[in-house]
């Protein structure tokens, strides 16, 4: 795989708190990542250190080969769209656009100009004068139409109704068919965007829990129901992610072994049905803390200066 930004050991430490712990991972040039995990977990820091907007407290960061601190030419082609992004007072939806214009190299107005339709946003109004929802697709058309090669999106829909976010995941995908590029999704709505995804990669306090192509993914997590029993001996050959039991029935999420395996659990006498994105990564996400035990405290001597 080639890679548009690569995470090598980075840890960021903020008074007291690891936000960050040894995260290594890679962004695939023209993929879709779901950057996944609970309040929290770090995401938003990881995106401000590819971003160039935090400096790791220690590892390395690459994007597009290069460090992104400073670094002008790589910043021109990163556009990083957050929740709730601030404008200056006087901007209207129209100056938004033009200042965007004149930042991204491959700003495209003729897309921006149609997604101001699709939004139903009146290019004269003043940004503050927006409603939350209209302010969140104001930084979405931002992000569609930089046609930036790495495009960030934070938790971008702060507000915005069902059919607006139906709108950005349509036209997410149609940009991106068009012009490919690398794009890295930062959500809580999982299942709405499972299907957009190509890559997953889940944090939990800081660190990865899961770093896997969302096929795959799919292959290989299942929610199996029986005899507890039963279950308990399909679990074993597997890995247990979740269980709930009742009068001696039992159903668990499981990851498999080896995606072969699917097959095997109705032989176990189980009933099996399919584990969406938001189930796996739940079970996941509640199975980290026990698994590894309480996050110990940063010693005096490595924290760093709050911004
Ligand atoms: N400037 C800061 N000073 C101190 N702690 C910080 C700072 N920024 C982030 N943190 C802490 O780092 C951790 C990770 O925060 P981050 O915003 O990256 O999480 P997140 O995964 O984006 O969460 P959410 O889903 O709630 O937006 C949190 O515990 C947060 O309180």
């Amino acid at each position: 795989m080639t890679a548009a930004a690569t995470v090598q050991d980075v840890t960021m430490r903020f008074r007291g708190h690891t936000a960050l712990d040894g995260v290594d991972t890679a962004f695939e040039e023209g993929a879709i990542t779901g950057l996944l995990g609970r309040n929290g977990a770090g995401k938003t820091t990881l995106m401000q250190v590819l971003t160039g907007q935090r400096v790791p407290t220690s590892g390395r960061v690459e994007v597009f080969g290069a460090r992104p601190y400073e670094n002008d030419r790589v910043l021109r082609d990163i556009c990083f769209i957050k929740e709730g992004q601030r404008y200056p007072d006087h901007f209207r939806v129209q100056d938004a656009m033009t200042a965007a214009g004149l930042f991204f190299p491959d700003w495209d107005a003729d897309l921006a100009r149609t997604l101001l339709a699709d939004f139903d946003l009146p290019g004269r109004r003043p940004i503050k004068k927006l409603s939350r929802g209209m302010n969140s697709a104001v930084g979405i058309i931002i992000g569609l139409a930089s046609r930036a090669p790495l495009t960030l999106f934070d938790e971008p829909y702060l507000g915005l109704d069902a059919v607006a976010r139906q709108l950005f995941y349509d036209r997410l995908i149609a940009a991106y068919a068009e012009h490919p590029r690398t794009v890295v999704l930062s959500t809580h709505l999982i299942e709405e965007i499972a299907g957009l995804l190509e890559h997953v990669l889940l944090l939990d306090r800081g660190r990865v829990l899961l770093d896997a192509d969302a096929e795959s993914l799919r292959n290989s997590a299942l929610t199996v129901t029986g005899p507890e029993e039963a279950v308990q001996a399909f679990a074993r050959k597997h890995e247990l992610l979740h269980t709930e039991s009742l009068a001696g029935r039992s159903r668990a999420v499981i990851r498999l072994a080896r995606p072969a395996d699917r097959g095997s659990a109705a032989a176990h006498g189980l009933s099996v049905e399919p584990t969406n994105l938001q189930q796996l990564v739940v079970a996941m996400s509640l199975q980290a803390p026990a698994a590894r035990g309480p996050r110990s405290l940063t010693p005096a001597t490595d924290l760093e200066e709050v911004s």
